[in-house]
């Protein structure tokens, strides 16, 4: 069934555990999403970046939404778990508009590239329009390195716990996403992964809401190794180890951010399948390797999350 993000995030924040929210911009990833996340008997969160709703709809971002709102609204309401609709890393107000009028069940505005005071002020915004059509609000403090869809930042800024507090109780944002040392993409931490852990425990004590972790990606090493034996070059691919996430969640981590895992499974299935069939023109078949291995990380992560089980 399709349900607002909160309520999935606040039983999750009670019982300590976390749910993925797992990146999609097409029919394949969805799929493989919701088949893991029903084999395992779990709560699970679709998210889109506006890139992605910029892709589906062909440049328009009305269109976009519609399109997501309708495939994953249409797919959820026939299942027995819990599912919800986010717009990741919303920045334009014209896309965040989109996604709430399309009936998302909840958005991020990432405004931490900005002065506090700019965020919260925009974040705070952001808050009435939602709250007021029913839809929730993630919000960040902090940054991460690495490209974000349109913005790119050089260095870590780790989140500051008091201002966690203060943004939270002026704005009512509804879920936080702390910048503790993760950063987006395959090629994470220069040297070992480092997270500040006293950091996410101080910020939970200080806010008491559930905490999102962006860059939570692991990158496992056997998909890469796949991906490459097929011709794909990553070197140097590197994630955050799944013992990590393990403590973040115990720390008060409870939605976990995860796109490039899906990115590299399905790559690795996609060039494998392709190279062994040369004969086949067919997508529902030459698709179906990667959408496994897509599908295989989805319950791996369902399982160490703690979400499985907990539809
Ligand atoms: O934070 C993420 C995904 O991060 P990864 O690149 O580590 O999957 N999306 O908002
Ligand atoms: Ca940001
Ligand atoms: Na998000
Ligand atoms: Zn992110």
């Amino acid at each position: 069934m399709y349900v607002n993000t909160k309520d999935i995030l606040e039983k999750a924040s009670k019982e300590f555990y976390a749910v993925p929210a797992f990146n999609i911009n097409n029919l394949e990833f969805l799929i493989a999403i919701l088949e893991g996340a029903v084999e395992k008997n779990a709560p699970v969160i679709i998210e889109t970046s506006e890139g992605a709703i910029k892709y589906a709809g062909n440049g328009d971002p009305i269109r976009g939404a519609k399109f997501f709102v309708n495939l994953v609204k249409g797919y959820a309401d026939t299942l027995n778990i819990p599912v919800a609709l986010h717009l990741d890393h919303g920045k334009n107000l014209e896309y965040i508009a989109a996604a709430i009028k399309a009936g998302y069940s909840s958005v991020m505005i990432d405004a931490s590239h900005e002065p506090f005071e700019e965020n919260l002020k925009i974040t705070k915004e952001v808050v009435k329009w939602a709250h007021a059509a029913g839809v929730s609000v993630e919000a960040e403090l902090g940054q991460l390195a690495g490209i974000e869809d349109n913005v790119s930042a050089e260095e870590n800024v780790l989140v500051d716990p008091q201002q966690a507090k203060i943004f939270v109780e002026e704005t009512g944002v509804d879920f936080l996403a702390p910048a503790i040392g993760t950063s987006h993409g395959a090629f994470k931490f220069k040297g070992e992964a480092k997270l500040d852990f006293e950091r996410l425990e101080k910020v939970k004590k200080l806010t008491n809401i559930p905490l999102v972790l962006h860059g939570a990606s692991s990158v496992p090493a056997k998909y890469v190794e796949l991906a490459e034996k097929y011709g794909a070059d990553l070197g140097g691919a590197k994630g955050v180890p799944a013992e990590e996430i393990k403590k973040c969640v115990k720390l008060g981590i409870n939605k976990v951010n995860t796109d490039t895992d899906l990115r590299i499974a399905f790559l690795a299935g996609l060039r494998k399948n392709l190279t062994e069939n040369v004969k086949e023109f067919d997508p529902r078949k030459y698709f179906k390797e990667g959408m496994q291995f897509v599908k295989d990380v989805v319950m791996d992560r369902l399982e160490f999350l703690g979400a499985s089980g907990k539809a």
